[in-house]
Protein backbone atom coordinates (compact mmCIF):
# COMPACT_ATOMS: atom_id res chain seq x y z
CA UNK A 1 0.00 0.00 0.00
CA UNK A 2 1.31 3.51 -0.70
CA UNK A 3 1.28 6.07 1.35
CA UNK A 4 1.48 9.72 0.55
CA UNK A 5 1.08 12.42 2.75
CA UNK A 6 0.35 15.83 1.40
CA UNK A 7 0.97 19.39 2.35
CA UNK A 8 4.90 19.16 3.66
CA UNK A 9 6.41 22.46 4.18
CA UNK A 10 8.62 21.77 7.03
CA UNK A 11 11.90 19.42 6.45
CA UNK A 12 11.89 18.20 10.15
CA UNK A 13 8.56 16.92 9.18
CA UNK A 14 8.77 15.39 5.96
CA UNK A 15 11.76 13.50 7.22
CA UNK A 16 9.82 12.25 10.59
CA UNK A 17 6.73 11.44 8.36
CA UNK A 18 9.13 9.28 5.71
CA UNK A 19 10.74 7.78 8.65
CA UNK A 20 6.85 6.59 10.21
CA UNK A 21 6.78 4.88 6.68
CA UNK A 22 5.19 7.13 4.51
CA UNK A 23 6.30 6.17 0.33
CA UNK A 24 5.80 9.53 -1.10
CA UNK A 25 5.41 13.09 0.51
CA UNK A 26 3.15 16.00 -1.43
CA UNK A 27 3.83 19.45 -1.96
CA UNK A 28 1.34 22.07 -2.82
CA UNK A 29 2.34 24.10 -5.57
CA UNK A 30 -0.84 26.10 -6.17
CA UNK A 31 0.20 29.80 -5.35
CA UNK A 32 -3.83 30.38 -3.59
CA UNK A 33 -3.30 27.64 -1.19
CA UNK A 34 -2.72 27.66 2.40
CA UNK A 35 -0.45 24.88 1.68
CA UNK A 36 1.78 26.54 -0.97
CA UNK A 37 5.57 26.14 -1.35
CA UNK A 38 8.02 27.51 -3.83
CA UNK A 39 10.52 25.21 -5.72
CA UNK A 40 12.99 27.12 -3.55
CA UNK A 41 11.67 25.93 -0.34
CA UNK A 42 10.99 22.30 -1.86
CA UNK A 43 14.51 22.37 -3.26
CA UNK A 44 15.73 22.91 0.18
CA UNK A 45 13.89 20.28 1.72
CA UNK A 46 14.80 17.08 -0.70
CA UNK A 47 18.54 17.06 0.80
CA UNK A 48 16.25 15.97 4.23
CA UNK A 49 14.46 12.86 2.84
CA UNK A 50 15.44 9.23 2.12
CA UNK A 51 15.94 9.36 -1.88
CA UNK A 52 12.90 6.31 -2.18
CA UNK A 53 10.63 8.63 -0.86
CA UNK A 54 8.93 9.94 -3.92
CA UNK A 55 8.23 13.64 -4.12
CA UNK A 56 5.56 14.98 -5.61
CA UNK A 57 4.58 18.37 -6.53
CA UNK A 58 0.78 19.01 -6.50
CA UNK A 59 -0.42 21.68 -9.62
CA UNK A 60 -3.65 22.74 -10.58
CA UNK A 61 -4.02 23.50 -14.57
CA UNK A 62 -0.08 24.58 -14.50
CA UNK A 63 1.29 24.60 -18.44
CA UNK A 64 3.87 22.56 -19.43
CA UNK A 65 6.29 24.86 -19.86
CA UNK A 66 5.96 25.55 -15.78
CA UNK A 67 5.81 22.05 -14.86
CA UNK A 68 9.22 21.68 -16.73
CA UNK A 69 10.73 24.42 -14.78
CA UNK A 70 9.08 23.50 -11.71
CA UNK A 71 10.79 20.23 -11.55
CA UNK A 72 14.21 21.55 -12.85
CA UNK A 73 14.41 23.82 -9.69
CA UNK A 74 12.67 22.12 -7.08
CA UNK A 75 13.97 17.55 -7.31
CA UNK A 76 10.69 16.65 -7.16
CA UNK A 77 9.97 12.78 -8.49
CA UNK A 78 6.49 12.91 -9.33
CA UNK A 79 3.62 15.92 -10.34
CA UNK A 80 -0.16 15.07 -9.31
CA UNK A 81 -1.95 16.98 -12.01
CA UNK A 82 -5.24 18.10 -9.56
CA UNK A 83 -7.04 20.46 -11.78
CA UNK A 84 -8.41 19.89 -15.82
CA UNK A 85 -5.73 18.83 -17.49
CA UNK A 86 -6.67 17.13 -20.40
CA UNK A 87 -5.15 13.38 -21.93
CA UNK A 88 -3.53 15.26 -24.82
CA UNK A 89 -1.87 17.60 -21.79
CA UNK A 90 -0.76 14.32 -20.14
CA UNK A 91 0.18 12.68 -23.04
CA UNK A 92 2.52 16.35 -24.29
CA UNK A 93 3.78 16.12 -20.35
CA UNK A 94 5.15 12.36 -20.77
CA UNK A 95 7.06 13.47 -22.74
CA UNK A 96 7.84 16.86 -21.42
CA UNK A 97 9.30 15.29 -18.43
CA UNK A 98 10.86 11.85 -19.00
CA UNK A 99 11.59 10.07 -15.64
CA UNK A 100 8.63 12.33 -13.69
CA UNK A 101 5.41 10.34 -13.00
CA UNK A 102 2.91 11.38 -13.22
CA UNK A 103 -0.66 11.30 -11.03
CA UNK A 104 -3.80 12.29 -12.67
CA UNK A 105 -6.25 13.62 -9.91
CA UNK A 106 -10.22 13.74 -10.57
CA UNK A 107 -12.35 15.53 -8.10
CA UNK A 108 -15.36 13.38 -8.11
CA UNK A 109 -18.90 15.47 -8.32
CA UNK A 110 -20.80 12.50 -9.88
CA UNK A 111 -19.66 8.57 -10.33
CA UNK A 112 -19.81 8.93 -14.24
CA UNK A 113 -16.36 11.06 -13.61
CA UNK A 114 -14.99 7.54 -13.28
CA UNK A 115 -15.65 6.66 -16.53
CA UNK A 116 -13.24 9.55 -17.82
CA UNK A 117 -10.38 8.55 -16.26
CA UNK A 118 -10.15 5.49 -18.89
CA UNK A 119 -8.80 8.03 -21.34
CA UNK A 120 -6.05 9.41 -19.31
CA UNK A 121 -4.56 5.66 -18.50
CA UNK A 122 -2.36 5.22 -21.42
CA UNK A 123 -0.27 8.34 -20.36
CA UNK A 124 -0.03 8.63 -16.54
CA UNK A 125 1.44 6.46 -13.53
CA UNK A 126 -1.21 6.12 -11.24
CA UNK A 127 -4.99 8.12 -10.74
CA UNK A 128 -6.27 9.58 -8.07
CA UNK A 129 -9.65 10.44 -6.56
CA UNK A 130 -10.39 13.53 -4.52
CA UNK A 131 -13.74 14.73 -3.52
CA UNK A 132 -15.44 17.64 -5.02
CA UNK A 133 -15.84 21.09 -3.81
CA UNK A 134 -17.45 23.95 -5.30
CA UNK A 135 -14.55 26.20 -4.30
CA UNK A 136 -11.53 24.96 -3.09
CA UNK A 137 -9.55 22.48 -5.42
CA UNK A 138 -8.08 20.38 -2.81
CA UNK A 139 -6.65 19.99 1.24
CA UNK A 140 -10.96 20.59 2.04
CA UNK A 141 -11.41 17.52 3.92
CA UNK A 142 -14.40 16.18 2.42
CA UNK A 143 -14.65 12.46 2.04
CA UNK A 144 -16.21 10.44 -1.16
CA UNK A 145 -19.48 8.29 -1.53
CA UNK A 146 -16.64 5.00 -0.96
CA UNK A 147 -20.00 2.93 -1.61
CA UNK A 148 -19.28 3.94 -4.96
CA UNK A 149 -15.92 3.23 -5.35
CA UNK A 150 -16.35 -0.62 -5.06
CA UNK A 151 -15.59 -1.41 -8.16
CA UNK A 152 -13.32 0.86 -9.28
CA UNK A 153 -10.71 -1.00 -10.85
CA UNK A 154 -8.21 1.18 -13.93
CA UNK A 155 -5.51 0.23 -15.66
CA UNK A 156 -3.02 1.54 -13.33
CA UNK A 157 -2.94 1.83 -9.65
CA UNK A 158 -5.22 4.51 -7.94
CA UNK A 159 -4.90 6.56 -4.65
CA UNK A 160 -7.61 7.74 -2.38
CA UNK A 161 -8.11 10.90 -0.81
CA UNK A 162 -10.45 13.09 -0.15
CA UNK A 163 -11.44 13.64 4.00
CA UNK A 164 -8.90 10.47 5.13
CA UNK A 165 -7.80 10.65 8.75
CA UNK A 166 -6.71 7.81 11.03
CA UNK A 167 -10.02 7.40 12.23
CA UNK A 168 -11.82 6.57 8.89
CA UNK A 169 -8.83 4.88 6.98
CA UNK A 170 -9.75 1.74 7.64
CA UNK A 171 -13.03 1.81 6.55
CA UNK A 172 -12.36 3.51 3.44
CA UNK A 173 -9.88 0.94 2.38
CA UNK A 174 -11.91 -2.05 3.48
CA UNK A 175 -14.58 -0.57 0.85
CA UNK A 176 -12.73 0.82 -1.91
CA UNK A 177 -9.36 -1.71 -2.28
CA UNK A 178 -7.69 1.35 -3.34
CA UNK A 179 -3.26 0.80 -4.20
CA UNK A 180 -2.79 3.99 -2.01
CA UNK A 181 -3.93 6.63 0.08
CA UNK A 182 -3.00 9.88 0.14
CA UNK A 183 -3.62 12.79 3.22
CA UNK A 184 -3.60 16.22 3.81
CA UNK A 185 -5.76 18.29 6.39
CA UNK A 186 -6.35 14.87 8.15
CA UNK A 187 -3.29 14.42 9.72
CA UNK A 188 -2.66 18.40 10.26
CA UNK A 189 -2.68 21.08 13.10
CA UNK A 190 -2.90 23.92 10.89
CA UNK A 191 -2.94 24.23 6.99
CA UNK A 192 0.67 23.31 6.10
CA UNK A 193 1.43 22.00 9.68
CA UNK A 194 1.08 18.36 9.91
CA UNK A 195 0.41 16.95 13.26
CA UNK A 196 3.19 14.15 14.15
CA UNK A 197 0.98 12.61 16.36
CA UNK A 198 -2.13 12.22 14.31
CA UNK A 199 0.34 11.01 11.44
CA UNK A 200 2.00 8.13 13.96
CA UNK A 201 -1.70 7.13 14.65
CA UNK A 202 -2.39 6.16 11.09
CA UNK A 203 0.33 4.49 10.75
CA UNK A 204 -0.79 2.71 13.81
CA UNK A 205 -4.15 1.68 12.02
CA UNK A 206 -2.24 1.05 8.94
CA UNK A 207 -0.75 -1.61 10.83
CA UNK A 208 -3.36 -3.52 12.35
CA UNK A 209 -4.70 -4.29 8.58
CA UNK A 210 -1.77 -4.76 6.50
CA UNK A 211 1.30 -6.02 9.15
CA UNK A 212 4.04 -5.17 6.46
CA UNK A 213 2.87 -1.47 4.90
CA UNK A 214 5.62 -0.04 5.50
CA UNK A 215 8.68 0.04 2.99
O1 LIG B 1 -4.09 20.85 -0.08
C1 LIG B 1 -4.31 21.82 -0.82
O2 LIG B 1 -4.34 22.98 -0.38
C2 LIG B 1 -4.57 21.57 -2.28
C3 LIG B 1 -4.71 22.66 -3.13
C4 LIG B 1 -4.94 22.50 -4.47
C5 LIG B 1 -5.06 21.21 -5.01
C6 LIG B 1 -4.93 20.10 -4.18
C7 LIG B 1 -4.69 20.26 -2.82
N1 LIG B 1 -4.58 19.18 -1.97
C8 LIG B 1 -4.91 17.83 -2.31
O3 LIG B 1 -6.19 17.49 -1.78
C9 LIG B 1 -6.26 16.10 -1.57
C10 LIG B 1 -7.06 15.73 -0.34
O4 LIG B 1 -6.85 16.53 0.76
P1 LIG B 1 -7.58 16.23 2.18
O5 LIG B 1 -6.96 14.97 2.73
O6 LIG B 1 -9.05 16.09 1.94
O7 LIG B 1 -7.25 17.41 3.02
C11 LIG B 1 -4.83 15.61 -1.54
O8 LIG B 1 -4.63 14.82 -2.73
C12 LIG B 1 -3.99 16.83 -1.65
O9 LIG B 1 -2.89 16.57 -2.50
Amino acid sequence: MQVKICGITRAEQGQAIARMGATALGFICVARSPRYITAEAIRAIVPHLPEAVERVGVFVNATPAELVQWVKVSGLTAVQLHGDESPQTCRDLREALPGIKLIKAFRVKHPNVLAQTDAYTAWVDALLLDAYHPTQQGGTGQTLDWETLQSFRPAVPWFLAGGLTPANVREAIALTHPDGIDLSSGVEQAPGIKDLQKVEHLFAQLQTIMPTPLP
